[in-house]
């Protein structure tokens, strides 16, 4: 999935990922991530996501990674927020009281640009990734943010029934991607309400990433 391919979804409106509110999952289960007052919260390829705001009301500070730059200027207009823009490396930072977000490639921020993560949120992220990125996204996670637990939001369906993305992303994947760096448990899993993009058996699965790292664990 290259840049191009997210650009022009975008642009053609093709954004039925985008909710406009709240996940109801990261409602129901954001409390298991156990996070002090003030954590750093990384969302990576965060579109423009009203989850965002989740994490701001709670008070934490919230670090995004999305190519999109428009979907960003939506963000911050949505917030009613002027953000300060500024050019770092290869990013442009848009950035409000408890918010950062850098408007880049996701694959090449590094973890002195990030600084301290205490806890990943990825809703529509991994699943964004066909199986061949997904590792790579995986390790690259893992590596800027010294595996920092995770609430993770998955889909599940048959694969041979549509293309991705979304791309199914199974119990066993999960494992494969976290399993040696977080003891990785299944919170929830229940049908997608009103189906995925025609799909009615598609299933919405919740996982708790707990860092196997003690400084990164949620309890
Ligand atoms: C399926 S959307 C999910 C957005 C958001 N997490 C949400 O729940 O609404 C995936 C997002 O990832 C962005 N994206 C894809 N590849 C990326 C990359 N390599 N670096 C940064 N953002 C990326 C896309 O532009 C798109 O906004």
């Amino acid at each position: 999935m290259k840049a191009e391919f997210w650009q022009e979804l975008w642009e053609s409106e093709q954004t039925g990922f985008h909710e406009g509110q709240v996940n109801r999952m990261l409602l129901k289960y954001g409390e298991l991530l156990n996070l002090k007052e003030n954590s750093r919260v990384l969302l990576p390829l965060c579109g423009k996501t009203h989850d965002i705001f989740y994490f701001l009301g709670k008070g934490h500070h919230v670090i995004g990674v999305e190519l999109y730059e428009p979907a960003i200027t939506a963000l911050f207009e949505a917030l009613k927020v002027k953000p300060n823009i500024s050019r770092e490396g290869a990013f442009t930072l848009y950035r409000a009281t408890n918010l950062t977000i850098y408007v880049g490639d996701f694959f090449t921020i590094t973890k002195a640009e990030l600084e301290n993560i205490d806890a990943i949120y990825d809703r529509a992220a991994l699943v964004a990734l066909p199986e061949a990125m997904r590792r790579k996204y995986s390790e690259h996670l893992n590596a800027i943010t010294n595996a920092a637990s995770q609430l993770l939001i998955c889909f599940e369906y048959e694969q041979s029934q549509m293309e991705g993305p979304p791309f199914s992303v199974s119990a066993d994947m999960v494992t494969s991607y976290y399993g040696n760096s977080h003891k990785v448990e299944l919170q929830a899993r229940q049908l997608v309400m009103g189906g995925l993009k025609g799909l009615d058996e598609a299933v919405e699965s919740v996982w708790l990433l707990n860092s196997l790292n003690s400084e990164k664990s949620v309890c």
